[in-house]
């Protein structure tokens, strides 16, 4: 178990599932909210200027370069680090005058989870259960609830050292549920997951979300995070680039479009007629120059029209890793 995880889990206030007025303010409708935000440690700046919010209801994605400062700042979310300055508010309190009142509504996922290796899955949860003061008479269901909804009721009591390190990374995503928290934040939650466990990690933050959870999210894996979340938020040498609707970030496409069709001879006639020559072809399909959303989307439509059996048209590598690229190129 790392010491942060014990300092969280145990360092939780004195009735977490009472009525506690949330503290009324302005930003009180964002689960997280966060304005020139700076953390230095000795001189070294990790995070020189970070703005960014996460509504309730909504997955927000923290996408940056390795040493941009997102665990920094998801260690400051979760009251783990003080900020050097600036003004955050995690379900409507201050982290740093009121830690307990943040880790009572806060679920947090690490990137590397410490655990009791010796406990099974379901004394593990229960501990965590017990440190958060979740009434005792609810802790076995609750428990057993949140085995089945990360997929682990079948190794409920074998120890956890037992468990790959995907399992182990879904009973970390089930500690961090144990007190139904409002805001949730992951590090890397995907990182060790196959292919089924991060489609099923996928579904659960989406209901997660549908019930109203604000949930920030950093990764590497930028495909999966497209497909996952509903807002960006660009960080860079610990200052916030740029924060974008999901939906918006394809103005940013510039590497080009890549078109896949089921007849590639078809294809090829139809883009020489059109003037368009690729820029490269391969298994993956024929990579076009860029051009605007509103383009791409009448050349779809009219490949389609003439009967060019399309089954793939899509900015080359992806929205996101596309806006990132674009993103850096102008910072350079
Ligand atoms: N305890 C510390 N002491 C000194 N420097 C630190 C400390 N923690 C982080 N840093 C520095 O702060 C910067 C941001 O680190 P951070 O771990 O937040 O980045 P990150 O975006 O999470 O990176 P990665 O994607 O590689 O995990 C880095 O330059 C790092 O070396």
């Amino acid at each position: 178990m790392c010491l942060d995880d014990a300092r969280y889990a145990l360092r939780v206030p004195e009735e977490p599932d009472g009525d506690v007025m949330v503290q009324a303010s302005a930003d009180s409708d964002v689960g997280i909210w966060v304005r020139g935000v700076t953390r230095r440690f000795g001189t070294a700046e990790a995070l020189r200027g970070i703005d960014l919010s996460a509504p309730y209801g909504r997955i927000t994605a923290l996408v940056g370069p390795n040493g941009a400062g997102k665990t920094t700042l998801l260690l400051i979310l979760a009251t783990l680090l003080t900020p050097t300055a600036g003004q955050v508010r995690v379900a409507g309190l201050d982290p740093v005058a009121d830690p307990d009142g943040v880790r009572s509504r806060t679920g947090w996922m690490p990137d590397a989870l410490g655990v009791y290796e010796q406990l099974t899955p379901r004394e593990y949860l229960a501990f965590f259960a017990e440190a958060y003061r979740i009434e005792p008479a609810l802790v076995a269901d609750r428990v057993a609830a949140l085995l089945a909804r990360v997929h682990l009721a079948e190794h409920a009591d074998q120890p956890v050292h037992v468990l790959s390190r995907g399992q182990k990374q879904r009973l970390g995503l089930a500690r961090a549920l144990v007190h139904e928290p409002r805001v949730l934040l992951l590090d890397e939650p995907a990182a060790g997951l196959d292919p089924r466990s991060r489609s099923e990690l996928r579904d659960l933050l989406r209901e997660l979300a549908a019930s109203g959870v604000a949930i920030l999210v950093s990764s590497h894996i930028l495909a999966e995070l497209e497909e996952l979340a509903d807002r960006v938020v660009f960080v860079a040498e610990g200052r916030t680039v740029s924060e974008e609707e999901i939906a918006g970030v394809s103005r940013f496409v510039v590497s080009g479009w890549r078109v896949r069709a089921l007849d590639d001879a078809a294809l090829a006639t139809a883009l020489a007629a059109r003037g368009i020559a690729p820029l490269g072809i391969t298994a993956a399909g024929s990579d076009l120059p860029p051009m605007s959303d509103v383009d791409a989307a009448a050349l779809l439509a009219s490949l389609v029209g003439d009967g060019v059996p399309v089954i793939a048209f899509g900015p080359i590598g992806g929205q996101l890793e596309a806006a990132y690229l674009a993103l850096n190129k102008e910072r350079r």
